[in-house]
């Protein structure tokens, strides 16, 4: 059985997830979601949107996103065309790990997946032109319980592997996190 490869990383409940491919001469298949495989390892979600997007430049940044309690949101992401450079933000109240960031390689080649948890602000860099992601999503846009961490703040200092370009005025435009930012809670 072609089972999925699931990597917990320093954020925890936060994974990386490889599809094991299976090629032929035609070119290859893979299962990008089982609910039986990812319970198995302990994520449980139901998907209720699935979001496509394309960004044109290379260094765009879109970011850094996720939606306030109770819209909070688990979020799996793929890149099926370029590279891109994918981070997320662990902003759980009382998380150990409470403002660190993680990033990760996701590209049409590697065909890896990013599941992240509820909790976690996400954005990307592109590091190739022509870039799209796919997303699933376990709640619906909600506009009014957006939340977003500005690509550099300082108090989270990400570092991205390209020069910032052609971010969307909103995402040009968040304030910095207050000092009285203590994390969101469930
Ligand atoms: C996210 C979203 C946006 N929209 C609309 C709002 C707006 O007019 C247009 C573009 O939206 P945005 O500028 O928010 O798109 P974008 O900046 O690409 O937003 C995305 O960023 C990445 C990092 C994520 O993690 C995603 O969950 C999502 O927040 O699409 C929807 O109708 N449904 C949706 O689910």
């Amino acid at each position: 059985m072609g089972r999925m490869t699931f990597t917990e990383t320093a954020l925890a409940g936060a994974f990386v997830i490889a599809p094991k491919l299976f090629r032929d001469n035609r070119g290859w298949f893979a299962r990008t979601y089982c609910r039986r495989d990812f319970e198995a390892v302990g994520l449980v979600a139901d998907w209720v949107q699935m979001n496509h997007s394309m960004t044109q430049q290379t260094g765009a940044i879109r970011g850094m996103h996720y939606q306030k309690p109770p819209h909070a949101e688990i979020k799996l992401v793929r890149c099926v065309a370029g590279r891109v450079f994918d981070v997320i933000i662990d902003l759980r109240a009382g998380s150990p790990t409470f403002g660190h960031w993680f990033g990760t390689e996701l590209s049409a080649e590697n065909q890896q997946m990013l599941y992240i948890p509820k909790g976690f602000a996400h954005g990307f860099q592109t590091l190739t032109e022509n870039c799209e992601l796919i997303y699933c999503h376990s709640d619906y846009y909600t506009p009014g319980s957006e939340g977003a961490v500005r690509y550099d703040d300082p108090r989270i200092s990400i570092e991205w592997p390209l020069p910032a370009a052609d971010l969307s005025a909103r995402d040009a435009a968040h304030p910095l996190l207050d000092p009285s930012f203590h994390g969101l809670t469930f």
